[in-house]
């Protein structure tokens, strides 16, 4: 099964592509540059969530035959005291954390105004596979278009999604793009700081993406494998 992985910058591509080995081939696709390693592509699509959708639909639509799995992989800010730097974490759900409207009484998600979708919900059996081969926690994962830079927002981020282990700028949007090919979707995360003021000397960008190549090399046979309808 041919696996896409979706990272926002060069440096999580190659992050991701090192831990097969070897070169990766160079194909063009429109808008994009994939690496193909085996049975996995991996693309730098750009960061945040329109440009992860854009350049995941194109790959979908570009690519025969089709992609069994799209996972959303990179860097991201972990939430204290649950994800600590240079540990992994998986999506148990992908979610939209800006999506929706802010009123007096806190903030209300896209649903909640009666339209769209704030969620997707990856493959439990998956991510429970991925999170036994690599260690990494399963919770859900905010999608966000601003990295969080006070206490404030953090509190409040976890006020309307207790329980988050993380956020990053581009799941979301790979998730709408896999759910309209009708393919399903994966999000991990190798956390490189935390959330929360701004600090940007504390960040472990080198360790997370260590971690990152680590955790592909121990779940490559689980994820180019994995079969939904086994499951
Ligand atoms: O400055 C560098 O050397 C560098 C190397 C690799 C990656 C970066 C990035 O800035 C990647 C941006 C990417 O990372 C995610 N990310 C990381 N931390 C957070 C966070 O606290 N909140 C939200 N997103 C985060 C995000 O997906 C970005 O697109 C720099």
């Amino acid at each position: 099964m041919r696996v896409l992985v979706v990272t926002a910058v060069p440096v999580e591509r190659d992050a991701v592509t090192r831990a097969f080995g070897g070169t990766p081939e160079v194909l063009a696709v429109p808008g994009a540059e994939l690496h193909r390693s085996g049975a996995f592509d991996v693309l730098a699509g750009g960061a945040g969530p329109a440009a992860a959708a854009a350049a995941a639909a194109f790959a979908l639509a570009s690519t025969q035959p089709p992609y069994g799995l799209v996972i959303s992989a990179g860097i991201g800010g972990g939430f204290a005291p649950t994800a600590p730097l240079g540990s992994l974490v998986v999506a148990s759900e992908i979610v939209a954390a800006d999506l929706g409207a802010e009123t007096p009484d806190g903030f209300l998600p896209v649903t909640a105004l009666g339209f769209g979708r704030d969620r997707f919900t990856p493959p439990p059996a998956l991510v429970r596979e991925v999170a036994a081969a690599t260690g990494a926690a399963p919770g859900p994962v905010l999608t966000v278009s601003t990295v969080t830079g006070t206490a404030a927002r953090t509190a409040a981020l976890l006020a309307a999604h207790p329980g988050s282990l993380a956020e990053a700028m581009e799941g979301f949007g790979v998730a709408e793009a896999a759910e309209r090919a009708g393919v399903p979707v994966l999000e991990l995360r190798a956390i490189s700081n935390a959330v929360g003021p701004r600090d940007r000397a504390a960040w472990r960008i080198g360790d997370a993406l260590a971690a990152l190549t680590a955790a592909f090399g121990k779940s490559a046979p689980v994820l180019a494998g994995w079969n939904r309808h086994g499951h």
